[in-house]
């Protein structure tokens, strides 16, 4: 069988919980070959971020080309881009492989308020790279800093996602982990014609780290695998559900997702 291939392009979490460690993870859970491309080391735990690197443009630039050269992609997913400069590289060569599967996760701030993007950076995202997503996962927050709206209600969030496919993106999930009135998780999809809701239980836990990260590359594997778009949502949120569920007790702040829990038990992700 041809292996299906997925590019993360992001940056490194030291924790391990999120970033381009929980991204792999991910893909390797849910089978597909993982391949990256680090845009910043982050010195992280589940206490918050103690240190930002980024690297040059050219050391980013590098490693897309070598996977764009040889390798391939059959889907590619965003996280941390840093900078201005960062996310119009990545525009570059995204366009320079004619890569059309592309996951935008906005990653804006840490879940303990550490900012991943400069401020300037978020026109940059919303005018260059919004165009090429085939998919934008933003939480509200970061959906808010998009589209310059406050997020309140489920009809605000429909507003919000209405405003982010005019800018571009082919699908909009606008998550629902920082909705805190209920108690459920609500995730939102506007494919330009219709909304889909997503409910799940909503978890009481401090072990939140890396959700945004693993969802976005959850449905980057199952779009590289030519799952509808509809499809891909609902797969992604069961498998952060199930990793939030039976997640384990590590460092003593926010910690980290199970990405294995679906192995014992069992989620099928295939449907
Ligand atoms: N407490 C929770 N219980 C269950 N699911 C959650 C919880 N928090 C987040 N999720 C799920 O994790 C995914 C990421 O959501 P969110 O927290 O909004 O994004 P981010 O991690 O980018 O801030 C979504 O699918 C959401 O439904
Ligand atoms: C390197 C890196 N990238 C992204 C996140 C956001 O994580 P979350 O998925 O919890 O929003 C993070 N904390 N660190």
């Amino acid at each position: 069988m041809k292996p299906i291939k997925v590019l993360t392009i992001a940056g490194s979490d030291s924790g391990g919980g999120a970033g381009i460690q929980a991204d792999l993870k991910t893909f390797q859970e849910l089978e597909v070959f993982g391949m990256s491309a680090i845009t910043a080391i982050t010195a992280q735990n589940t206490l918050g971020v103690q240190g930002v690197y980024p690297l040059s443009l050219e050391a980013v630039a590098n490693q897309i080309d070598s996977i764009g050269t040889d390798i391939g992609a059959d889907a590619v997913k965003t996280g941390m881009l840093f900078n201005s400069e960062m996310i119009q590289l990545v525009c570059d060569k995204i366009q320079q492989y004619q890569w059309d599967n592309v996951v935008v996760d906005p990653v804006m701030i840490a879940k303990g308020g550490a900012s991943l993007l400069q401020e300037e950076a978020v026109k940059t995202m919303r005018e260059k790279l919004i165009p090429l997503s085939k998919v934008i996962t933003p939480n509200i927050p970061e959906a808010e800093a998009l589209t310059g709206k406050t997020i309140q209600s489920m009809e605000d969030r429909q507003e919000a996602a209405k405003l982010l496919h005019q800018l571009g993106a082919q699908n909009v999930v606008i998550k629902g982990g920082h909705d805190l009135n209920s108690d459920q998780v609500v995730d939102l999809l506007f494919d330009g014609t219709e909304f889909t809701t997503y409910k799940s239980k909503r978890i009481h836990t401090n072990n939140t780290h890396g959700t945004g990260c693993t969802f976005a590359a959850a449905v980057a594997s199952q779009v590289a695998k030519g799952k509808t778009i509809i499809d891909a949502v609902g797969i992604a949120q069961r498998f952060v559900h199930m990793s939030i569920v039976n997640s384990m007790q590590i460092g003593s702040g926010h910690g980290p997702l199970n990405h294995a829990a679906h192995r014992t038990v069992g989620v099928n992700h295939n449907v």
